[in-house]
């Protein structure tokens, strides 16, 4: 492989939202990546996209630790209700420490700590996500112009630090549940991700 990412092929995706492709994406490392896209549009035109992380709890345990699953489902949904749209779906399981630190993590969490305390006790920053794939994903995609579902003001920064014109932010306010209140108030509190203050009011 010369590149440090590469597009690998494509196939029909049908969910239970709607049919989606897949497309596949490998690293020079070997680590793969999907992206989802639902709809046609061209090059001037701004999609709708969201970069989600790999959880694996949240995303198909139906884990209610995180928002995680909650918001790839209202991701896909909006993508279907809007006609068109893009899901990254990265690798980077747990921020980055993969799935078995980050249930290291949990247990200590259990203990007391927050999410933060948890990753830097086990000697990881509390975040250690890259981004850079997305770059590779998007022109791949004839994608130049988008509108971004997150409240992360990190993935903004990273887009536009790689040249893609970011039109709007879409909140995701979605799926904020007695078990996860603590885990997304530390998200706003100590990783600054934005969220409606209506919603985290009982906090
Ligand atoms: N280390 C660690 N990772 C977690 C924990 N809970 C969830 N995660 C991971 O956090 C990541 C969340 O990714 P995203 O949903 O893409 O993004 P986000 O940073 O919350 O930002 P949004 O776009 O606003 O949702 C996933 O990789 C999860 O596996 C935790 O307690 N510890």
């Amino acid at each position: 492989m010369q590149n440090a990412y590469e597009y690998v092929s494509s196939a029909k995706l049908p969910t239970r939202f709607g049919e989606f492709r897949i497309h596949g994406f490998v690293e020079a490392s070997g680590q793969e990546h999907v992206a989802l896209t639902y709809g046609a549009w061209s090059e001037d035109d701004t999609v709708s996209i969201r970069i989600h992380s790999e959880c694996l709890t949240g995303d198909a345990l139906f884990s209610t630790r995180c928002d995680c699953g909650f918001q790839l489902e209202r991701a896909l949904q909006n993508m279907v209700k809007q006609g068109s749209g893009v899901l990254l779906y990265l690798r980077q399981e747990g921020r980055g420490i993969g799935l078995l630190n980050k249930i290291r993590a949990y247990e200590l969490q259990d203990a007391g700590m927050d999410t933060v305390e948890a990753n830097e006790h086990l000697g990881f920053d509390a975040d250690l996500r890259d981004y850079s794939i997305c770059k590779t994903m998007l022109d791949t995609l004839n994608v130049k112009h988008v509108e971004l579902m997150t409240n992360n003001p990190k993935k903004l920064k990273a887009l536009k630090n790689m040249g893609i014109d970011v039109v709007a932010r879409k909140p995701i306010d979605h799926g904020i549940t007695d078990d996860n209140i603590r885990y997304i108030t530390t998200k706003r509190d100590k990783l600054g991700h934005a969220f409606d203050p209506h919603l985290l009011k009982g906090d």
